[in-house]
Formats: C-alpha cells, sequence, structure tokens
C-alpha cells in the first residue's frame, strides 16, 4: 500500500475536512495524518489533497517587526489582554520556548528560525539580523500551513544556551503573531499577512531603553551596551528598518521636542503612521478625518505637570504610501483622565466607552503606560480585534479552500 504522507498529526483543526483524488482516502496513524491509495493492486502515491476549514476558524496571521529591546514582548501582552486571557507558554513543553498561547492569539518568535545557532553565528561572522543566519523557506511554509489551518513542528531558539531545542508543536489558533526581526523581510511571508506593524524607536531612545533593562535587569555594562548597539547597526539598518515601508501601522518613538535639546529620553515624542486603503483598517482620527490639527489638552479636564502634552494629527506621505499620522508628545499625569482625550479620537474601534482608558489603566504597570507607545499600542491592538472580526465576518460568507500538492 503506497502512503503518502501529508500532514503532521492533530494537526488539522476539528472544522477542517480533506478530500483528495477519486483513488485515495484519508487515513490517520498516532503521527501522521496520510493518504493510502484505495486500490492496492495498483497502489500509488496519491499526489494532492484538498483541505477545506470552515471559513470562521481560519487563522488570522499579523506581523510585528522591530530591533530586539524595542518593546515586542510589551506590545503583544496588550494585545493578547485585549481578547482577554492570559498568554502562557505551551504547557508541558519546553520552558526556554518562545511561544505565547491564549485562548484567541498563538504568539510565536521569529528568532526560532534562526537556522545558525549562537556559535555558527560566531564561526561565520554573521549576526542574528543577518539573512543568512535565518530560515526563511521554513518560515514561509509553517506560517503558511498555520494560515491554511494545519499545524507544524516549529523549531525553539534557546535564549539561555544558544542553541536549536527539538521543535514544539504549534496548532492553528484563531490570529497568529509573528513577532521578530524579520516578518516583513521575505516577499513569501511578508504577503501571508493580514496585517503588519513595525515599532520604529529611534537610536537615543533604543539606547535608553536598553540600558535601563541590560544594565538594571541583566548585569551587562554600559560599554558593553553601546558596543553591542554598535555592532548590530549595519545589520539593522541593512535588513530590519527597510520593513517599515510594508507595514500597514508604524509606531515611531522620538524624543520629546517639548523640552529644547532634551537628552534624558524620558519624555517622548510617539506617532502612529497609518497606512490609508488598507483592507479592513480605517486610521485613527482626532477630531475631524483627513484634517490638521494640532491639540493641546491641558487644563481642567487634563492634568499635565511640564512638558505639558501635544497632540497632533493630519494626512502625509510615508515611502510613498498615503497614511494618517497621529502624534502625541509628552506624558499622562493621571491615567484615569485619559477618558478625556479619547472621547476625542474616532474609529478607536472600542466595543463599549472607555475602553482603551480601561485597558490603560488595567497595564498601567506596563512600561509606556504614561505616554504615548503604551496608548498607540493598544489602540493598535483594538484595530487588530476589529480587522479580525471583519474577517471572519467576510469569510463567513465565502468558504476558502487550503491545498496542498
Ligand atoms: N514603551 C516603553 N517605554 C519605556 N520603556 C520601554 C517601553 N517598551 C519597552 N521598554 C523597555 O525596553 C525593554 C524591552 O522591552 P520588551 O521586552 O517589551 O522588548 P522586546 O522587543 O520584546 O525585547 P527582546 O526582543 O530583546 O526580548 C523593557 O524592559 C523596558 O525597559
Ligand atoms: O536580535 C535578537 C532577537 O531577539 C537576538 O539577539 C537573537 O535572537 C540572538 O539571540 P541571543 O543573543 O540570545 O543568542
Amino acid at each position: 500500500m503506497a502512503v503518502c504522507t501529508v500532514y503532521t498529526a492533530h494537526s488539522l483543526n476539528s472544522t477542517c475536512s480533506i478530500s483528495t483524488p477519486t483513488k485515495t482516502h484519508l487515513g490517520f496513524n498516532q503521527k501522521h495524518v496520510v493518504l493510502y491509495s484505495t486500490n492496492k493492486k495498483t497502489a500509488r502515491r496519491a499526489s494532492s489533497a484538498v483541505i477545506t476549514c470552515s471559513a470562521d476558524t481560519q487563522t488570522v496571521v499579523i506581523g510585528l517587526a522591530a530591533d530586539s529591546g524595542c518593546g515586542k514582548s510589551t506590545f503583544m501582552r496588550r494585545l493578547t489582554s485585549v481578547f482577554g486571557g492570559a498568554a502562557e507558554p505551551p504547557r508541558g513543553g519546553n520552558p526556554d520556548s518562545n511561544t505565547l498561547i491564549s485562548d484567541t492569539t498563538t504568539v510565536i518568535c521569529l528568532d526560532d528560525y534562526h537556522s545558525l545557532d549562537r556559535t555558527g553565528r560566531k564561526e561565520n561572522g554573521v549576526t542574528a539580523l543577518d539573512p543568512r543566519a535565518n530560515d526563511f523557506d521554513l518560515m514561509y511554509e509553517q506560517v503558511k500551513a498555520i494560515k491554511d489551518g494545519v499545524a507544524v513542528e516549529k523549531p525553539i531558539y534557546n535564549h539561555v544556551t544558544g542553541l536549536l531545542d527539538p521543535p514544539e508543536l504549534i496548532k492553528p489558533p484563531k490570529i497568529l503573531v509573528i513577532e521578530g526581526l524579520h516578518p516583513m523581510y521575505d516577499q513569501r511571508v511578508r504577503d501571508l499577512l493580514d496585517f503588519s506593524i513595525y515599532l520604529d524607536i529611534s537610536n537615543e531612545v533604543k539606547f535608553a531603553w536598553k540600558i535601563q533593562r541590560d544594565m538594571a535587569e541583566r548585569g551587562h555594562s554600559l560599554e558593553s551596551i553601546k558596543a553591542s548597539i554598535e555592532a548590530r547597526k549595519p545589520d539593522f539598518d541593512a535588513y530590519i528598518d527597510p520593513q517599515k515601508q510594508y507595514a500597514d501601522a508604524v509606531i515611531e518613538v522620538l524624543p520629546t521636542q517639548l523640552i529644547p535639546d532634551d537628552n534624558e529620553g524620558k519624555v517622548l515624542r510617539v506617532k502612529l503612521i497609518m497606512k490609508e486603503g488598507v483592507k479592513f483598517f480605517s486610521p485613527v482620527y482626532l477630531f475631524d478625518e483627513g484634517s490638521s490639527i494640532s491639540w493641546i489638552p491641558c487644563g481642567r479636564k487634563l492634568t499635565c505637570s511640564y512638558p505639558g502634552i501635544k497632540f497632533s494629527y493630519g494626512p502625509d506621505a510615508y515611502y510613498g504610501h498615503e497614511v494618517s499620522v497621529l502624534e502625541m508628545d509628552g506624558q499622562f499625569d493621571r491615567l484615569d483622565e485619559l477618558i478625556y482625550v479619547e472621547s476625542h479620537l474616532s474609529n478607536i474601534s472600542t466595543k463599549f466607552y472607555g475602553e482603551v482608558t480601561q485597558q490603560m489603566l488595567k497595564h498601567a504597570d506596563f512600561p509606556g503606560s504614561n505616554n504615548g507607545t503604551g496608548l498607540f499600542q493598544t489602540i493598535v491592538g483594538l484595530k487588530i480585534r476589529d480587522l479580525f472580526e471583519q474577517i471572519v465576518a467576510s469569510r463567513a460568507k465565502t468558504p476558502l479552500e487550503a491545498t496542498k500538492a
């Protein structure tokens, strides 16, 4: 009997079914979904299968790109919180897994597609940012399989040991987030994304955050942090930064303009750059859609200490694309008063009045909760929930087929 392995076991979610050319039928064994030829005398490999999954459970794929230490984990915690439930590493799996699973979302870290481990990179003189240190073929195949409703055995890059560990099973979630250095680098992977975000942290701010984390929490010296940022810079400029041109939303973090020659880096100017014309995504606006507006909300309804808060909003161009840009410079003194700002923003995709403020208060201890990084990350989280719901609604009307030759 000819056997053709199709997909890894436990792979298809419960709504999926498989049909194959007439002379084959589906069988299962413990580890694999297989196709058997039904005609034993003329047994031959089944050459193709069509997998049909219920449209409303097809995985929506979100890409989040940023350099290391730029707030991806914090953003992920805000995003998964919007969907409710806690995100945890796979139960009973590798304690050094980089994956986080909640009821609705699975977040995988693209570091798991490093093809060279720490020693391999050292021997070859390449950084982890260099595409040669990453397996984009596997990344593409596995993200595509998950999107098609099929589980995969994904490798694990172990940040503790610097080695590649045995793989872990990733089942298709409702929303798959691929976060890391290169979610938009390879065109095939990029084309699988339903929405993409780039966290663009200016060098000055990146440096301040790195110092804060790596000196305080990881015992690194100031000199070694400087050296590590410098060593990564050429590859960052060549391979990571250019991805922002493809992002549907960019959160850009810059030093404040409210304090002349500020070099403390504590007060931030944050821009939310939103591409126009993206399916299922309508940019947020302040007061009046399409106008150019500058707003200082400080006064009776919003307490502001020095240097105050300034919002701006308006149309712009970004890498040749039409965008809307919402900007916040400064920081909040009292998060409960954020409702005043929220009530002047439109298209924020909340389900009830004050949801942004509620989310921000819930995670007041997360980095950036008193400034535009936290505010815009929360809003993008709500926009992703809205995008997901719209995609599900539209797919329910047109069932999809996923094929594998
Ligand atoms: N919005 C923010 N405001 C201030 N500091 C921040 C902000 N976001 C992140 N940081 C700082 O940067 C550090 C790294 O954040 P986070 O762990 O979210 O980044 P990451 O991109 O997931 O990092 P890595 O890829 O290295 O794990 C935090 O510990 C914090 O010190
Ligand atoms: O840029 C990175 C993304 O997180 C890391 O530096 C890369 O994954 C290598 O990790 P490590 O330094 O633990 O070997």
